[in-house]
């Protein structure tokens, strides 16, 4: 998808700082789904910070570069579902509401990556 054009979403999430809290609840959250976990069973989750920060940072609009794999290629052959999908984004929203984001900046950011979705599921 094309870069915004403004980083004021990236503002609004705190800059890195604040991006970087909202990926870290993230993964604690995963981690505690039974739903989705057991498919990062053989992740390195320090990558998966690390890339989730830097592709949030550009989503946001901010100063990064992303240089992790194509969602495409990445989430091949794990065969997700639009139930996995929706779980993810569930855990996304409660990690943002717990750093009290206001709702109206959460559905920015989900609006970002909600055209990735085609690219996720059934790969
Ligand atoms: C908006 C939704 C999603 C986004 C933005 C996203 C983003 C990412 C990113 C940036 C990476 C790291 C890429 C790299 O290492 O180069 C990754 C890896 C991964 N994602 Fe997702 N993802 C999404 C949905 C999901 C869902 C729904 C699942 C499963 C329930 C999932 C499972 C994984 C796994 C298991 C990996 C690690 C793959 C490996 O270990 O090689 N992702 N994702």
């Amino acid at each position: 998808s094309q870069p915004p054009e403004s980083d004021s979403l990236y503002q609004a999430l705190g800059e890195q700082a604040g991006i970087n809290r909202v990926v870290e609840a993230l993964l604690y959250r995963i981690a505690d789904d039974v739903r989705i976990a057991h498919h990062f069973a053989d992740t390195d989750i320090a990558r998966l910070q690390e890339k989730l920060q830097e592709q949030f940072c550009v989503e946001a609009g901010g100063p990064c570069e992303y240089t992790g794999d194509s969602m495409a290629d990445v989430h091949a052959g794990f065969d997700l579902t639009e139930a996995d999908f929706n779980a993810l984004v569930e855990d996304l929203i409660a990690a943002m509401e717990a750093e009290r984001l206001p709702v109206t900046v959460q559905n920015r950011l989900l609006q970002r990556l909600a055209p990735m979705r085609a690219d996720i599921i059934y790969r």
